[in-house]
């Protein structure tokens, strides 16, 4: 069933990737505060995510928030992480239980877990060989202030869940690009989500019954050191891409299945 869902951060690169495949399959309503460059399926609020008289605005009539909205950027200084990503993550939890959301699907990241990478374990954990696994069990181990505010979301969305039973998906997702997996990069080639599984394991996420979840964002690629199992098993995710049917640098060596 079409789900009325409202999606922060969707002038951004997740957001396209989720609106390029599943524009038809939801009511969406889109906030960011950039305004959009082009036609965009539903309505678009230009609103900043700790204006909290916005976000409560653009929550009514919501069943599920799919929330990007943020500072990406791995080297972001602290007051912007603490503002953009821990307040204004605060700021649409707090609306969403307000509001009576069913549901929040929050982008964490891969740098939530990042020092797991350690100078003994890599780049062995890059590689097919190596059997190094994180299932989305661990505790946080960020690799930045950045990777800092998102432990910061995986927990408010843990405390939001206990409390107010509201039902929290926390994506630690990988490393998004669109048509083929970075180049020369193998870590980023590890933990590659296309476009394609990158908009299906959203939709599992909006459509999905959970509780509180972590799980990570990858697609079914040969060389990965994080697991799919919590997102197949408590999601339905069936990702269908896989970086090593590439070549490293732009060429498909392997048809899709
Ligand atoms: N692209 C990737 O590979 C990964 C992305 N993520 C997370 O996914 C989310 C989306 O990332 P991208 O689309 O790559 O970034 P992006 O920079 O392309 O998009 C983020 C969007 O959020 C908006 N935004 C930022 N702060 C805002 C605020 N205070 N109020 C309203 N809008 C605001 C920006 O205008 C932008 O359109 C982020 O939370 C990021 O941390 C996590 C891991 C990997
Ligand atoms: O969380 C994120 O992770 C990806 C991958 O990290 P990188 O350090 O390997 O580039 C990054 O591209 C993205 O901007 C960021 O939001």
């Amino acid at each position: 069933m079409a789900q009325s869902v409202l999606l922060t951060g969707a002038a951004g690169r997740v957001g396209e990737a989720i609106l390029e495949g599943l524009a038809e399959e939801h009511e969406w309503r889109l906030l960011d505060r950039d305004p959009p460059t082009e036609d965009q399926p539903g309505e678009f609020v230009v609103a900043d995510i700790t204006d909290e008289d916005a976000v409560r605005e653009a929550m009514e009539e919501i069943d599920v928030v799919v929330h990007l909205a943020g500072d990406p950027r791995p080297e972001a200084p602290w007051d912007s992480v603490l503002t953009n990503n821990i307040d204004g993550t605060q700021t649409v939890f707090e609306a969403a239980v307000d509001a009576g959301v069913e549901k929040v699907v929050f982008a964490s990241s891969n740098h939530a877990v990042g020092n797991y990478e350690t100078d003994d374990r890599t780049p062995d954990m890059y590689r097919e060989h190596d059997e190094y696994l994180l299932d989305g069990t661990e505790l946080p181990r960020p690799s930045n202030l950045y990777g800092v505010s998102k432990a910061a979301g995986e927990t408010l969305g843990r405390y939001y869940h206990d409390e107010h039973d509201i039902s929290v998906v926390c994506v630690r997702i990988g490393n998004l690009t669109e048509g083929h997996p970075p180049i020369d990069y193998e870590r980023g080639q590890a933990m590659w989500l296309s476009y394609r599984d990158c908009a299906h394991l959203f939709d599992r996420c909006i459509r999905a019954d959970y509780d509180y979840e972590i799980v990570y964002g990858i697609s079914d690629n040969d060389r990965k050191y994080y697991s799919l199992e919590r997102a197949r098993d408590a999601l339905g995710y069936d990702p269908r891409d896989n970086s090593a049917y590439y070549d490293g640098e732009d060429r498909v060596v392997e048809p899709d299945p």
